[in-house]
């Protein structure tokens, strides 16, 4: 058996495991990554956000295409297969896939192609592809070894019509109808997608309204466009049981209802890969949804072994999972870092969804004295130049010192135009401002015409107190 020695080893190889490895090789440590894919870009670039982004904008073009009527000069409506449209998906990742290998020689960081698994708190155990085994020792540990999608045991996720997120990538036809079980994020944005596909969608939620977290006036707006694309939305269903069989899959709610569909997608939950890491072998214990709980240094209860992205938890998002990489980094060798929990959310659902700050609810319930600034895109010019003139941008600030508190949007492009307030919001007083928006000569015709619409109209409501 061969054996290894660095200052940090870091198991998985997603945002999380590259951003930590890429951070601590430039502070000077001597890094290697384990993965056991044989490719680098973790379940982001080969399972979860890459493949959904990639596969919703074929799908978002197609339905551009098919509903502007320019472009009936060119043709009559045309529909994509999943398989068709999975192509697109398939190039996108290998261009991730080179460009995230690349940092790893660029970088300096051995890349060890394995299965890693805890020997004590200064080694691990490395099942290599051929079925040999090497021995990896290090002073530093970094667990990234992210989620996967959770699976009920009374659910047969062995049988040809019934898929989780990550096998709904491999699904080799488009079917009729299908339902989709879980209304969270990525079920909202699977079903945004099968929607623009042409498939009949059953979307069902466990819950009373979609993706509660958002500003009430946001879900409702999901609410509405999913149904305006025809998904059908249930909401406070629970399954009682999931019966496949050759022709489809019959769901019994436990509501007494029958939902029948060519497919299902089970949406409902996520758990963290850590049940093949031998964390008894260093004494650590995850929870019930595989997760590891870490201190404000990103430090398991273990001294040495730290622990980022997904198998910590929320807010399971690649955005977060690169930043606490390059925050664990930091932290190691002691040089400040920053504790992730001011992500904003970006939802790729059709119409987009993205936020930052507090919502109306949040605010009404603290007692904050705020207003709020409102501007649909369909009164800004580059929203009609562009045909997409579905959406909203909402701000809500103070009402005395006039501090942007939130900005929630949906619409074309809602996930970039976020990024703006989210900049001003960032300031220190008195420079977070809704002034700003008012006070700035912004590019005609942007999307950017839209925080001065809102900020207009917001400080309008105001002026008339
Ligand atoms: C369908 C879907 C859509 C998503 N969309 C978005 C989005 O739009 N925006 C966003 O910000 N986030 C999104 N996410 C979430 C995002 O993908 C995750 O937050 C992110 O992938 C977490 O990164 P990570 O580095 O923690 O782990 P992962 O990306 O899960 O990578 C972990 C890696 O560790 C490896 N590994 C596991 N165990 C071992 C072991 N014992 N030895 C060696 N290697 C091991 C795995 O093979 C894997 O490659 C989405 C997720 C899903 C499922
Ligand atoms: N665009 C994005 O940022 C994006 C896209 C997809 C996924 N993600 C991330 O991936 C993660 C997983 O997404 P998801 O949609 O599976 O998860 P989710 O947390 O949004 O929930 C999925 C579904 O499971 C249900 N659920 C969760 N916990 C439950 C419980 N204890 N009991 C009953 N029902 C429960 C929810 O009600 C929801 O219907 C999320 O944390 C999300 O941030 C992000």
């Amino acid at each position: 058996m061969a054996e290894q020695k660095f200052d940090l080893v870091v198991i998985g190889s997603g945002p999380a495991g590259e951003a930590a490895a890429m951070s601590a090789a430039k502070k000077g440590l001597r890094a290697a990554v384990i993965e056991k894919r044989q490719v680098v870009g973790g379940n982001c670039t080969h399972k979860g956000t890459i493949p959904s982004k990639a596969l919703r904008h074929s799908v978002k073009q197609l339905m551009r295409y098919n509903t502007q009527s320019v472009f009936r000069a060119l043709g009559e409506p045309r529909r994509l297969t999943f398989p068709q449209v999975m192509q697109t998906v398939n190039k996108v990742i290998s261009y991730q896939v080179e460009m995230h290998t690349a940092c790893y020689a660029r970088n300096r960081v051995e890349l060890i192609v394995g299965e890693a698994r805890f020997r004590d708190t200064n080694s691990v155990e490395v099942l290599l592809p051929d079925g040999a085994t090497e021995i990896i020792s290090s002073e530093k540990f970094i667990i990234a070894t992210g989620s996967r999608p959770y699976r009920p045991a009374d659910v047969d996720f062995g049988h040809a019509r019934v898929y989780d997120s990550d096998t709904i990538l491999d699904m080799q036809h488009t079917p009729h109808s299908i339902m989709i079980y879980g209304a969270g994020v990525i079920g909202c944005e699977y079903a945004s997608i099968f929607a623009g596909l042409g498939v009949k969608v059953d979307l069902i939620n466990t819950r009373g309204s979609l993706l509660e977290f958002l500003d009430d006036e946001i879900s409702d707006a999901l609410s509405y466009h999913l149904r305006d694309m025809g998904v059908t939305v249930r909401h406070r269903e629970e399954y009682a049981k999931v019966v496949p069989t050759d022709s489809g899959v019959i769901m019994e709610m436990q509501s007494g209802k029958r939902i029948h569909a060519d497919a299902l997608l089970w949406c409902n939950g996520r758990t963290g890969n850590t049940s093949g890491l031998g964390l008894d072998s260093i004494g650590l214990e995850a929870n019930h949804r595989g997760q590891l709980s870490v201190d404000e240094h990103y430090c398991t209860e273990v001294d040495n072994v730290y622990a980022v992205g997904d198998v910590i938890g929320w807010p399971s998002l690649a955005s977060a999972s690169y930043d606490q990489g390059r925050a664990v980094a930091a932290a190691i060798v002691g040089r400040g870092h920053r504790i992730i929990e001011d992500a904003p959310t970006g939802i790729y659902t059709l119409p987009e969804i993205s936020s930052v700050g507090k919502t109306e609810s949040e605010l009404t319930a603290a007692k904050v004295p705020y207003e709020v600034g409102r501007a649909l895109f369909k009164h800004t010019a580059r929203a009609q130049i562009s045909g997409e003139r579905v959406g909203m941008l909402k701000i809500l600030f103070h009402i005395e010192t006039g501090e942007i508190l939130g900005i929630h949007c949906f619409g074309a492009e809602a996930a970039e135009i976020v990024h703006i307030g989210q900049a001003i919001m960032k300031q220190p007083a008195p420079n977070n401002s809704i002034d700003y928006f008012v006070n700035t000569t912004f590019n005609y015709p942007t999307m950017a015409e839209a925080y001065r619409s809102a900020a207009l109209d917001g400080l309008n409501r105001v002026a008339r107190l």
